[in-house]
């Protein structure tokens, strides 16, 4: 704001005073519209970088899809694709022809998504208890016992279906591929595995493999984390999606979908990222829970 005002209010100021001096000197009235000029000149090029400041802020950023919204269908926006997938090996029925992006809250349910947290917790503290020859399957069992597992393949499955139904594909074309992972962001340990997450990227270059992505939310925005909002990077538009437990987020991950993720700010966001590929020699097996 600061910044705009200077702009507005220096300039021409300045030209209005050095101009009435020169008018004293030589005592002409011609030069009055020149100086009248030169100054809504300055006018409308403070107003421009005025507006070039404001366009670059995070101020022209539109809210794809709120936190405290339910999506019990897909909200889907098609983008033209990039030419991205031309460099790769193309495959029917699976390379994006349509391009574009979806949420839904319908696929996996907001009890699922805290099953599958709880379940990664559990295991993530038991991975640090101090291991011994032969009990790791008896704490697997116990896992097994008190905490239902979530049933990865079908987490997957259906997050594929929806992908193939969304962006017209045949679902049995599509596989898993890597890296799938877990991440869990907060604002002591920004760098993770997959570190620096709020720099602009695309999945497709990051990752190679890579056609369509998807991201399975396990916890709320604004109420279990502030900041780590995803933002599609649409120029000087910014879309944001803000995570929801049980959230399915997904898009065709060429430049069509340059994005970022928001710094976490409090909290811990956690996510997981479910990718797929076309290509059949990238494919992975489904992940099991240890
Ligand atoms: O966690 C997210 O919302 C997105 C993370 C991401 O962009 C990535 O891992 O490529
Ligand atoms: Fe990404």
């Amino acid at each position: 704001y600061c910044h705009r005002h200077t702009i507005h209010g220096g300039s021409p100021r300045r030209t209005v005073s050095s101009a009435s001096k020169h008018q004293q000197k030589k005592g002409s009235g011609w030069k009055k519209p020149i100086v009248g000029t030169v100054a809504v000149s300055l006018f409308i090029i403070a107003g421009g970088l005025g507006w070039l400041y404001v366009s670059q802020d995070e101020f022209v950023t539109e809210v794809f899809v709120r936190q405290d919204e339910f999506l019990d269908g897909t909200k889907f926006v098609q983008v033209p694709c990039s030419e991205d997938y031309e460099n790769f090996k193309r495959f029917k029925g699976c390379t994006p022809q349509r391009c574009g992006r979806a949420v839904t809250d319908a696929v996996i349910s907001r009890e699922e998504a805290g099953r599958m947290l709880r379940y990664l917790f559990v295991s993530f503290v038991s991975q640090l208890m101090p291991k011994s020859h032969g009990d790791s399957e008896l704490k697997g069992n116990l896992l097994f016992f008190f905490f239902c597992p979530p049933n990865l393949s079908s987490l997957r499955q259906r997050i594929q279906e929806e992908i193939a139904r969304t962006f017209g594909l045949d679902a049995s074309r599509l596989f898993l591929t890597k890296p799938t992972f877990f991440s869990r962001m907060n604002n002591t340990d920004a760098k993770t595995i997959h570190d620096e997450y709020w720099h602009p990227h695309v999945d497709k270059v990051t990752y190679g493999s890579f056609d369509y992505t998807s991201l399975l939310y396990l916890s709320d925005y604004g109420v279990d984390f502030g900041g780590g909002r995803f933002v599609f990077m649409d120029g000087s538009h910014n879309r944001t999606m803000e995570p929801r437990a049980g959230r399915v987020s997904f898009f065709s991950s060429g430049s069509e979908n340059l994005h970022r993720v928001e710094k976490v700010s409090w909290g811990t966001r956690f996510a997981i990222t479910v990718s797929f590929t076309c290509d059949p020699t990238h494919a992975i097996s489904d992940p099991t829970l240890t």
